[in-house]
């Protein structure tokens, strides 16, 4: 008998997941320029036994050679050129259009754009394809799964392995897709194909009987109901599936040499071998290592070719995406100006004012224009009469505003219900007292209760509490000033003796929004990437369009280059937008280079980039990529000092804050922003270094993952 060569061999494989074993000790093998149709069913191992001819699994146990090489190793040209694979998922880019889907593996293999016009025209009467302008997404199930094979013919490979390509068509065109496998068989191609139409695998040169992860039979169609004396396949696979058990297992010997058919399993081949169709389709043997060396850099520059195109057209056809992408800095940075930081405006204190109650005028005292608070004697004493109202208009000065009680229980139920944040109160001797004090400085008790004005706040709304505090310091020392000019008196001898001059750094009265600023900026440019990132390449992952042209060709790496690449071009656009509406907008001040500052914010989103990468590669959902997102986002904010000070955290937690992606980062920034340090600062590089490391141990972790799990 001769010898003939093999286009697959499969030999003692044994394959588990977990407890379950899918495949086992199984032996399979293909001639070159044959079709094989490997039946089973649903759950039998059918997809996993392709994986693995495909190099996109491996084995636990036994060999697998295809093409006269084994799957992965360099120079195979598997997973690669060689071959066509139709998964069983759709696996196509949802915002492709027809003619996208079929040109983005053209570009993978290198084809040229005339060769890849004429393949398409004739694949798209082949398989009655939709118009080729028609979104994928937009297809029916069918005309998906049509657009799918057409993907995996374009090159017009060696090796054909095509999973279920006839689910759900029609029989006319099914008739017509198995006609045009027989004739590419003819030419030489080896044709895989797994089918849940066991009568369609009469026209296969061989079928393969799969259940419990072992071939129960591997023969031509005829040979298989000859021998089991059957009229219809369906009839031979029950009959085997009952025998399944009692049949002797068949155990030969591994071999070898991987492009020889083992004498046991030789069987006459009806085709003539295979003709080559082109460069890019033939096998390598014959090239020398210069030749080969520079085919493989045409490759792969196809490749990142092709991934570059497919990343343009998916994010330009996703509104949503680039509304995130570009517009979501815009809103977040404007949101953040115009909500956080800001004092509080008009806050209602509850002010029960006895001296003026008593007045001649009551209340209305403190609105008379003739009103004389201060007289000062030729003794050089003053008099002092209804200091409150003073006291009261300095105070709404700063933004609080008074609403009037006629009594302290009243005032005080007030705050206690909610109504108002605080209440205050004036005695009836008020001016009296608060003369005496001041002149005598020792005074009886109860003129010292009656000199003070009583204050009950709601302290449970932590800002808003020490924001009247505050703001009642500073009405009281403009109040004591004012009365001590009208005394003629030094206006600074009743205030505290402490005294502040112009602050070194920042303003005399600075604003919470400059504080939290380059924090906020930092979150955002570091947010927005990596979610973009991880929910893109998520997504790819499960549609199975990162897997697909991981079979065609494309290395881990060059999807990620060309990711990191268009990133990285989205995140220049949003540190500018963000730079530009933090200075020029809203007056955030830049002392320091707005070129070091800019590089900053465009490493951290580099770096959220990184992170979002590395969800996506440890995530097996997006739910998952949410919960980790989520769960992780949250500490690093809380953390990083914009929200409260780290000198406020405990030492252990401090150090793990310090970690944290953007806690140095930030006070780097605002150094720049508010002192005008420079990259010399130490307080600068090392917020460059944090983000480096950070940029490096997340890649490193994510290629990593990809070299050793695969899917
Ligand atoms: N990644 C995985 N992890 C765990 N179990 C898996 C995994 N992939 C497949 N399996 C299990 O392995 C078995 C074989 O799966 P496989 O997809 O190879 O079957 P199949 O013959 O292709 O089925 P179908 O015809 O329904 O597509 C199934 O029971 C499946 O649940």
């Amino acid at each position: 008998m001769a010898v003939r060569e093999a286009a697959v061999i499969v030999e003692c494989a044994n394959k588990s997941y977990g407890q379950q074993n899918v495949l086992n000790d199984l032996d399979l093998t293909v001639e070159k320029g044959t079709i094989y149709g490997l039946l089973g069913p649903s759950g039998c191992g059918k997809t996993t036994l392709l994986s693995c001819i495909v190099g996109r699994r491996s084995l636990d146990s036994g060999n697998v050679w295809v093409l006269g090489g084994k799957p992965g190793e360099k120079g195979s040209g598997v997973p690669g050129p060689r071959v066509g694979y139709m998964p069983q998922d759709i696996a196509l880019v949802g915002e492709f259009t027809v003619r996208d889907a079929v040109y983005y593996f053209g570009r993978i293999y290198g084809m040229e754009h005339k060769k890849m016009t004429e393949r398409f025209e004739f694949l798209s009467s082949l398989l009655d394809l939709p118009s080729g302008n028609r979104l994928i997404k937009n297809c029916s199930g069918g005309q998906q799964r049509r657009v799918s094979l057409a993907a995996a013919l374009v090159h017009d490979p060696e090796l054909l392995i095509l999973d279920e390509p006839t689910v759900g068509l029609d029989p006319v065109l099914r008739e017509q897709i198995w006609k045009f496998l027989t004739d590419v068989a003819q030419q030489g191609t080896t044709v895989i194909i797994t089918t849940h139409y066991i009568d369609e695998t009469k026209q296969a040169h061989k079928i393969g009987l799969l259940r419990d992860g072992q071939l129960l039979a591997e023969d031509s169609p005829d040979e298989i109901l000859r021998k089991f004396e059957c009229n219809t396949l369906e009839e031979a696979f029950l009959k085997l599936a009952l025998a399944q058990y009692e049949i002797p297992q068949r155990r030969p010997p591994p071999t070898v040499s991987p492009d020889v058919i083992p004498e046991s399993r030789q069987i006459e081949s009806v085709y003539e071998s295979r003709e080559t169709f082109n460069a890019v389709n033939g096998s390598t043997d014959v090239l020398t290592k210069k030749e080969k060396s520079i085919r493989s850099r045409n490759l792969s520059r196809s490749r990142y070719k092709a991934v570059f195109i497919k990343c343009i057209q998916q994010f330009c056809r996703h509104p949503g995406g680039l509304i995130f992408s570009i517009l979501f800095p815009i809103i977040e940075v404007v949101a953040f100006f115009l909500a956080v930081g800001h004092d509080p405006r008009d806050l209602q204190i509850a002010v029960v004012n006895e001296e003026a109650v008593f007045s001649p005028f009551g209340l209305d005292i403190c609105r008379r224009s003739d009103l004389q608070t201060t007289k000062l004697l030729k003794d050089g004493t003053c008099e002092l009469y209804m200091l409150g109202c003073w006291f009261l208009e300095e105070m709404e000065n700063k933004e609080l505003v008074q609403t009037v009680y006629n009594s302290t229980e009243e005032a005080k139920s007030a705050v206690a219900t909610g109504k108002l944040y605080a209440a205050l109160h004036f005695a009836q001797n008020f001016s009296e007292a608060l003369g005496l004090r001041v002149a005598e400085g020792e005074v009886a008790d109860r003129t010292l209760a009656e000199s003070n004005i009583r204050v009950w706040l709601d302290m449970t709304n932590h800002q808003i509490s020490y924001f009247i505090k505050q703001q009642l310091h500073k009405a009281y020392e403009s109040f004591t000033k004012r009365v001590m000019r009208a005394c003629d008196r030094p206006e600074n001898i009743i205030q505290i003796p402490v005294n502040f001059h112009d602050p070194i750094y920042g303003k005399k009265e600075p604003e919470m929004v400059g504080y939290m600023a380059p924090g906020i900026l930092i979150t955002i440019i570091f947010f927005l990437p990596s979610v973009v990132t991880s929910t893109l390449m998520i997504g790819d992952r499960l549609e199975g369009v990162w897997e697909r042209s991981a079979v065609a060709g494309v290395r881990p790496r060059e999807m990620l280059n060309v990711h990191i690449a268009l990133q990285s071009v989205v995140i220049v656009v949003q540190t500018i937008e963000m730079m530009v509406l933090a200075f020029a907008g809203y007056g955030i001040p830049s002392r320091g280079s707005n070129i070091t500052c800019g590089i900053l914010l465009f490493l951290q989103g580099l770096s959220g980039m990184c992170y979002g990468f590395l969800l996506s590669v440890y995530c097996t959902s997006h739910t998952m990529a949410f919960f980790v997102a989520t769960g992780s986002f949250y500490p690093m904010i809380l953390l990083c000092g914009i929200l409260w000070p780290l000198e406020g955290m405990s030492g252990g937690l401090r150090y793990f804050a310090l970690a944290l992606p953007f806690t140095i980062p930030s006070n780097s920034l605002r150094d720049m922003f508010e002192k005008g340090a420079s990259i010399t600062d130490s307080t600068v590089y090392n917020g460059f270094l944090v983000t480096f490391l950070w940029i490096f141990i997340t890649l490193g972790l994510i290629l990593l993952r990809l070299k050793y799990k695969k899917t």
